[in-house]
C-alpha cells in the first residue's frame, strides 16, 4: 500500500490543485460540522471556482434534499447549483425510480427526515412513516397497522428515532420477505461540534440485529449507486478527478472504487494514525489537516 503524501506547503497546495479539473467534496467533516462552516472553507471553494475547477458535493447525510442543501449553502454565502449536490436522499430516490423501477402503486416506509420524503415526492414515489411516527405518545403494539401497499423500507439519519419507527419497519420486513430493506448510508458515526454521535448505520443496527438480515442495498459512499448517479449526470476524467473526504471507509474507499485520486482531511472522522499505521486497510493518495489549509493560496 503506497504511503500517503502529506500536503504541507504552498508549493504542495499549488501543484496538487494543478493535477485536477474536478473535485468531489464530502460535506460533514470536510466543509462543516452541522451548520458551522470549518475555517477557510468559504475562501477555498471560491479559489477553486476562480481556478475553473468543477465542484461536485457528495454527502451521505440524508436529512436534507438537494434543494435544502443548496439553501444551506446559500445561507453560508456559498453559491452552489442544486445539480452539483449529490446527497444520499437524492440517490435513494434516483435508484428507486431508475434502477429498481419501483412500482408506482407501491409505497416506501421511511425512517428518516424531510430530505428523504422530499426527494421521493419529486420522483413521484409514495411514502409513509418519517415524521408521521414522531409522536411522543406511549407506544402501543396495537397501534401498528401495516399499510399493505408498502414494498420497501428506506432508512436514513433520523434524529427523532423511536421504538415505534423501528417496530413498524421491523414488521414490514419480518412479515414480507419481499419487502426491500434499503439504507441511504451506513456511516457508524456523524462528526458534530468536534466530537462524534451515532450515525445512520448505528440507528439501523436494531433492525439488522432483530431481523438477522443485512440491507439489500446501501445508496451512499462507498457504494455504487452514488457513483452511478454522479456519472449519469457528469462525465468524469478519473485521472483529473479527486475525491476529498474525512472518512476512510466511505469517502476514500468511494474514491478508490471509482479509480479517482483521493485526499483525506483530518477535520472529521479519520485521523493521521489511521493511515500511518502498518498495513492500514484504506490509505488516501494525499492528506492534510484541513481543506481550509488551501486558503494559504488566497493570501
Ligand atoms: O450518519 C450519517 O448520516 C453520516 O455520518 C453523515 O451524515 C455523513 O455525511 P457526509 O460526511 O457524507 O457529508
Ligand atoms: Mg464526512
Amino acid at each position: 500500500m503506497p504511503t500517503p503524501i502529506k500536503l504541507s506547503s504552498r508549493n504542495d497546495y499549488e501543484s496538487f490543485l494543478e493535477k485536477f479539473d474536478t473535485f468531489l467534496l464530502d460535506c460533514d467533516g470536510v466543509l462543516w460540522h452541522g451548520n458551522t462552516l470549518l475555517p477557510g472553507v468559504r475562501e477555498v471553494l471560491a479559489l477553486l471556482r476562480q481556478k475553473g475547477k468543477r465542484l461536485i458535493f457528495v454527502t451521505n447525510n440524508s436529512a436534507k434534499s438537494r434543494a435544502s442543501y443548496s439553501l444551506k449553502f446559500k445561507k453560508l454565502n456559498i453559491e452552489v447549483n442544486e445539480n452539483e449536490i449529490f446527497c444520499s436522499a437524492y440517490i435513494a430516490a434516483y435508484y428507486l425510480k431508475n434502477i429498481l423501477k419501483f412500482p408506482k402503486e407501491k409505497k416506501i416506509y421511511v425512517i428518516g427526515e424531510s430530505g428523504i420524503t422530499e426527494e421521493l415526492d419529486l420522483e413521484g414515489i409514495r411514502s409513509c412513516g418519517s415524521s408521521e411516527d414522531d409522536d411522543g405518545k406511549d407506544f402501543d403494539f396495537n397501534d401498528i397497522h401495516p399499510d399493505p401497499t408498502v414494498g420497501a423500507v428506506l432508512c436514513g439519519l433520523d434524529t427523532r428515532i423511536n421504538y415505534k419507527k423501528i417496530a413498524k419497519a421491523f414488521n414490514y420486513l419480518y412479515s414480507n420477505p419481499d419487502c426491500l430493506f434499503l439504507l441511504t448510508n451506513d456511516d457508524s458515526t456523524i462528526p458534530y461540534n468536534g466530537t462524534l454521535y451515532p450515525g445512520t448505520g448505528s440507528l439501523v443496527a436494531p433492525l439488522i440485529k432483530s431481523l438477522n438480515r443485512n440491507p439489500d442495498a446501501v445508496m451512499g459512499k462507498p457504494n455504487k449507486p452514488m457513483m452511478d448517479c454522479i456519472t449519469n449526470e457528469f462525465q468524469l476524467d478519473v485521472e483529473r478527478t479527486c475525491m476529498i473526504g474525512d472518512r476512510l471507509n466511505t469517502d476514500i474507499q468511494f474514491g478508490i472504487n471509482g479509480k479517482l485520486k483521493t485526499l483525506l482531511v483530518l477535520t472529521g472522522i479519520s485521523k493521521e494514525h489511521d493511515i500511518l499505521i502498518k498495513n492500514a486497510p484504506i490509505v488516501p493518495d494525499y492528506y492534510l489537516p484541513s481543506l481550509g489549509d488551501f486558503s494559504e493560496l488566497c493570501k
